[in-house]
């Protein structure tokens, strides 16, 4: 059969001259229009002027390489940059990372400064409608006015009670573990308080965590599996536009552990339509964070059902993992460093001399203990629970920063995007001697150190739950450290905690996956509990 008479198939049998010619002409185009890309990137861009690796600023496919395919290492890759070309380097073709202390007002500034979130971060975030995914200086402001009267010092105080409960179920636990003579997974026992604590204080949901046998660890497993496809979603968000419409039997087959955070907004909507039916008719026993933003001041708009479902998976998300991760740490290095538990339970007795108060410790009685300050601290540093680069634009300000040891200025024009990481500015060795080592008593010898920190961000955009963090994890450690002790240093009560298959890297972070990248297979922190 001749060429002509051949039948067409899917594809054409023959590719005319005419039609090489075409293509070859558009993909040498567009060879041309990414190689002048990458020349204008490196040469005429404005943040040329920044040291770093040719790599990074040409394309983001460097980045895309070192947090996509080796699962979140560009964080050990800017290090080395840093240890390389000093404290500014250009790691994007539209971003700089900055390992400066005195430079953190100025990028994550607060009221009278315009602060955005760069693309990268809210593609992450899933683009969602929430104040911690706002893009917008502006919107942001009122979606978080909204929120912080409940984040308040005084309204979080209020919560005692709350943080007592879970203290007391968390200690009812170690009980029950004691008696059948078990391990506990403390990382799970405190991913359960702090979550019902929030839970709780969101919706007056009461314990859920708690009042399940598992402790709720499917649904906190299920947090970890879609925090691994962070990385993915920032340079591809179609991804997540594309999951998050797709019919929820198809998704649900793709992805099962997405079921947990399904049903979790359904529940939310589910209870927020009740509280918006029951507005104007109850007045509600105990008004909760949804009851608040109910009747504030946000347009209609904004008090969508769906809408507030997402914030206040938010607020769950962000309130679990973050304090529980540093709780589980700080336990870990308690157990496995006697003397400073030593000196911390005689702190907490010489504070609160009786033994049954001192399980239940008020926040106004252990706040101020410097010893107990100085282990949160040393915590939070070496373990800031939100370990990625927090990212700001200035989008109406071009800023300048100055090296302090060349003396050298680096305009960074409005557009850039300028990035810190809390666990690389708590690594300087200059600032911090020995940086690995847990060692509390820097607290206490420097005072200037606690003003040196990002672990909970700055200005505008920081962290809506600090002082709860705060809370939680003060009267947390305080309760449970004040009546036991560590092995082989039986205290007063006569009841201690030991480690179980359990080291160091059990609570190290070796991969960015926004919250905690431990070692492939660590479950966390486990101890046996022990008494006479
Ligand atoms: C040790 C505990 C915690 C740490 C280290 C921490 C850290 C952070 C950091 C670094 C940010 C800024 C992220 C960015 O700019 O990209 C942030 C934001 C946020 N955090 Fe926390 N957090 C903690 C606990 C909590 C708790 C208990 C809540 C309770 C709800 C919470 C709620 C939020 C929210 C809603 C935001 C977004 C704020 C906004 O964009 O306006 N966090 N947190």
């Amino acid at each position: 059969m001749s060429s002509e008479t051949e039948p067409m198939g899917l594809w054409p049998t023959q590719i005319s001259n005419q039609q090489l010619l075409g293509w070859t002409n558009l993909a040498a185009l567009l060879g041309l229009y990414y190689v002048c890309k990458i020349i204008y990137r490196l040469y005429l861009s404005p943040l040329s002027h920044i040291p770093g690796r040719k790599l990074a600023a040409a394309s983001h496919v460097y980045a895309f390489y070192h947090n996509v395919v080796c699962r979140g290492q560009y964080i050990w890759e800017i290090e080395k940059m840093h240890a390389q070309y000093g404290p500014i380097v250009r790691i994007g073709p539209d971003e700089v990372h900055i390992n400066d202390s005195n430079f953190i007002d100025t990028i994550f500034a607060g009221p009278g400064h315009r602060r955005e979130k760069a693309q990268l971060t809210i593609n992450g975030l899933g683009s969602s409608p929430t104040a911690i995914a706002t893009r917008s200086h502006d919107l942001h402001k009122s979606r978080r006015a909204a929120l912080n009267p409940f984040f308040s010092t005084k309204n979080i105080r209020r919560l005692e009670p709350m943080v007592h409960e879970v203290l007391s179920q968390i200690l009812q636990r170690l009980e029950t573990a004691k008696k059948e003579k078990r391990s506990v997974n403390m990382s799970l026992l405190y991913r359960a308080a702090t979550h019902d604590l929030i839970a709780d204080y969101a919706f007056g949901q009461g314990s859920i965590s708690f009042s399940r046998e598992d402790l709720n660890q499917p649904y906190f497993q299920a947090y970890h599996e879609m925090v691994l496809t962070w990385h993915f979603g920032c340079y591809f968000p179609w991804f997540t536009h594309i999951m998050r419409r797709l019919p929820m039997t198809i998704l649900t087959t793709m992805v099962p552990s997405v079921k947990q955070f399904i049903s979790m907004i359904q529940a939310a909507m589910v209870k927020i339509d009740k509280i918006k039916a029951a507005a104007s008719t109850e007045e509600p026993e105990r008004p909760t964070i949804f009851h608040g933003l109910l009747s504030s001041s946000l347009p209609d708009s904004e008090k969508d059902s769906t809408r507030l479902a997402e914030e206040a998976n938010v607020l769950l998300s962000a309130g679990t993992d973050s304090s529980a991760n540093t709780l589980s740490a700080i336990t870990f290095h308690l157990l496995s460093n006697p003397p400073i538990l030593k000196k911390l339970r005689e702190e907490l007795e010489k504070a609160i001399p009786d033994k049954d108060e001192r399980q239940f410790p008020s926040f106004n009685q252990v706040e101020q203990l410097p010893y107990l300050s100085a282990v949160i601290q040393e915590g939070l540093r070496l373990h800031p629970a939100v370990i990625s680069r927090q990212q700001r634009v200035a989008p109406s300000e071009d800023l300048v920063y100055v090296n302090p040891s060349t003396g050298t200025n680096y305009r960074l024009p409005r557009g850039t995007v300028m990035a810190m990481n809390p666990l690389l500015l708590a690594r300087i060795p200059a600032l911090y001697p020995n940086p690995g080592e847990f060692r509390p008593e820097r607290f206490l010898e420097d005072k200037r150190l606690r003003g040196y920190g990002l672990t909970f961000s700055r200005g505008s955009r920081m962290c809506l739950g600090m002082q709860l963090a705060y809370q939680e994890m003060y009267v947390i450690l305080a309760g449970l450290f004040g009546r036991f002790d560590c092995a082989g240093e039986k205290g007063e009560g006569g009841e201690w905690l030991e480690l179980y298959e359990t080291d160091r890297g059990d609570v190290e972070m070796v991969r960015d996956l926004v919250t905690e990248g431990l070692r492939d297979g660590s479950v966390g922190v486990r101890v046996l509990v022990k008494g006479l």
